[in-house]
């Protein structure tokens, strides 16, 4: 019982997702003598859904962080966890090569399960140890609750600017190492060509929609581009409320072409978009690959200035600041380890 409350505080003192993951599975391990634990991400790209490792523990190793970019395994190739998401079932457990049990533990968040836990075992769990698991499972759910419900936005659900430090800081790290990607031939093959982007989006005369139509329009209108970015981005991708009608995407691992064609695609499908009484609203976009060795403060500055060039020249439009200051339209005036532009 000592072991139990020891976990039970030390996933409970975490601030982060990272270090929850990583205390759940250093609990479920010991407690339930498991050869192998780890969390799953389940996402969904074009429509399928796949699993991903985020962190894992072995059996006298230290728990580790996965690799958090590549899309991971198709979820089709597990059936028994394809099933119990498609029945939302509490557990699904299988036999597995090595003749050893493999339990599976969705954490459902109303009727979503973004996580999973997977616990490899020998023999078959007895009513006490199930039981100290479902504690953990149930505690695990609840403070990542918790933590979401700190890192969203209330009004959009999206992550809101507090987080995104955190994130463009991790962004910068997987800048600074090179292009992360899920195989090691696919990295051969882009090499030099994919990098991380941040693009800052703001909705185009957006104090128009609420003088015209009051503020609750207003908040409907930033409740549905919010809806457009998650799914006009990739799961990989991150979505971020700067604040009033202000957004920030970072995009991982894409070229120019790729990040210029996902951008252009968001922002045609909110000129597309028919906004129930409100009718037709555009956005405007600068955009900036991200440079491990700028400042955060430099980065969000280009792309906030590729964003006030495209505001000054017509709106509903796209700038990548790069093009910007090659063709001249933006002039680059250093000032100390920072830059300033016109
Ligand atoms: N409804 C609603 N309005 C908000 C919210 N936050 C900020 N705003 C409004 O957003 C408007 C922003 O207006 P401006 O910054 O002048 O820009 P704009 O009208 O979008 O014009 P451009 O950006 O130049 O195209 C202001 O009227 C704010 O009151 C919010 O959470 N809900």
């Amino acid at each position: 019982m000592d072991s139990l409350l020891k976990h039970m505080v030390d996933m409970t003192g975490h601030r982060d997702h990272t270090m929850l993951d990583i205390s759940v599975i250093s609990a479920v391990q010991e407690l339930a003598g498991a050869l192998r634990s780890r969390v799953l991400s389940i996402h969904t790209v074009r429509g399928e859904k796949y699993v991903r490792a985020r962190a894992t523990i072995e059996e006298g190793q230290p728990a580790r962080m996965e690799d958090g970019d590549g899309r991971g395994e198709p979820l089709a190739d597990c059936p028994a966890l394809a099933g119990c998401l498609a029945r939302r079932e509490a557990s699904a457990e299988e036999v597995n090569a090595d003749n050893c049990l493999v339990l599976w533990l969705p954490i459902w968040i109303g009727d979503k399960a973004d996580t999973c836990l997977e616990i490899v075992h020998k023999t078959k769990y007895g009513p006490d140890t199930e039981q100290v698991i479902a504690g953990i499972v149930s505690v695990y759910r609840n403070f990542q609750n918790l933590l979401d419900y700190s890192e969203r936005d209330s009004l959009t659900g999206l992550l809101n600017r507090k987080t995104f430090d955190d994130q463009l800081g991790k962004m910068l790290q997987a800048s600074a190492e090179g292009p992360l990607l899920p195989g090691q031939e696919e990295r051969r093959q882009l090499c030099g060509e994919e990098k991380q982007w941040l693009a800052v989006v703001d909705v185009d005369h957006f104090k128009l929609v609420n003088d015209k139509f009051g503020h609750l329009y207003g908040d409907e209108v930033l409740i549905l581009i919010a809806n457009l970015l998650s799914s006009s981005f990739r799961s990989q991708d991150r979505v971020f409320r700067f604040g009033g009608e202000e957004f920030v995407v970072l995009l991982r691992s894409t070229t120019l072409e790729n990040a210029r064609k996902i951008i252009e695609r968001f922002r045609r499908n909110v000129e597309a978009h028919v906004f129930p009484q409100v009718g037709k609203v555009t956005v405007s976009v600068g955009f900036v690959a991200i440079n491990a060795y700028e400042a955060p403060v430099v980065i969000l500055g280009h792309a906030d200035q590729a964003l006030y060039f495209a505001k000054s020249n017509g709106r509903n439009q796209a700038c990548y600041y790069d093009e910007l200051v090659e063709r001249g339209q933006l002039q680059a005036v250093s000032s100390n380890d920072t830059a300033e532009f016109f």
